[in-house]
């Protein structure tokens, strides 16, 4: 069942020769659902905060934990606290900072000790952003976001900055959707659907990750691995992904109609 647009060996074809990936079955032999956050479960916004709870949102995703036994996790970029806020705990399961945080289905956490060098990467980011209107900084204690949303112009000095950051601390950079990160280096999305598909209620399950970002990569490597498949949201590129959706509403209704057929 490969139709994935990067081919394992790194030979890829021709971006502009990509096209939309199939939509994903939805009756599936005891799936475990794994979803990013931003561009997945909630359309980009013009920042951070402006992603706010929404009600059908959080319907979709409490009826899904129930009918699939808790085999539901978020796992995003965002700390789990801001999972919680915006899905409004519907899932218990939840993975925050690219693996660096984990809560369990029985609310056990695990949680990544910080870099020191992190205080220094987000020092040097307000430093940065300091004379630039439009840039955010992002302070997630085990990791610094450096978002260019507002100052898209200042692209190739921001990505300039965080190449130069990460070599001299030896933090790890996460590039994202107009967004830069520098984070406590050990984790990825992989390790942390990897982590979950070892416990229940996830264990002997087929995995199933949904995400739009470089930093889903990971987790669709990590489900394709296990015998499941990855889900690209959004428009064609070079991914691990086998099936695709168009955009946010695209996966509620898929979510809907999984839950339905479970
Ligand atoms: O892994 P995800 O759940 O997709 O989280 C990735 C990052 O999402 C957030 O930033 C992105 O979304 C913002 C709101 O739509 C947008 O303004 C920003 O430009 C995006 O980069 C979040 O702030 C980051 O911490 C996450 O790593």
């Amino acid at each position: 069942m490969r139709t994935s647009n990067l081919n394992t060996d790194g030979a890829s074809a021709p971006a502009e020769s990509l096209s939309y990936l199939p939509p994903p079955p939805v009756l599936l032999e005891r799936p475990a659902l794994f979803l990013d956050m931003d561009g997945v479960l909630a359309p980009l916004a013009a920042t951070p905060d402006a992603v706010v709870p929404d009600a059908r949102r959080t319907v979709v995703l409490r009826r899904l934990v129930e009918r699939l036994d808790g085999r539901v996790a978020i796992i995003s970029g965002r700390t789990i606290a801001e999972i919680d806020r915006i899905a409004e705990r519907a899932s218990a399961s939840a993975s925050g900072v690219h693996g660096l945080e984990r809560r369990r289905a029985d609310g056990s956490l695990d949680h990544a000790a910080a870099a020191p060098a992190v205080r220094a990467a987000v020092a040097a980011f307000e430093r940065f952003a300091r004379d630039r209107p439009g840039m955010i900084v992002e302070d997630k204690a085990v990791s610094a976001g450096l978002h260019y949303r507002g100052a898209p112009t200042e692209a190739a000095a921001v990505e300039a900055l965080a190449h130069s950051l990460a070599a001299e601390t030896g933090l790890a950079l996460q590039a994202g959707h107009l967004v830069v990160e520098l984070k406590t280096p050990g984790t990825d999305k992989g390790t942390a659907l990897n982590a979950f598909m070892e416990e229940p209620p996830f264990a002997g399950a087929m995995p199933v990750m949904l995400g739009d970002d470089l930093t889903d990569e990971d987790g669709f490597r990590a489900a394709a691995d296990l015998g499941g498949f990855g889900v690209l949201i959004g428009p064609p590129r070079r991914t691990a992904a086998t099936f695709g959706l168009p955009d946010v509403e695209a996966v509620l209704t898929w979510l809907d109609a999984v839950e339905a057929r479970a």
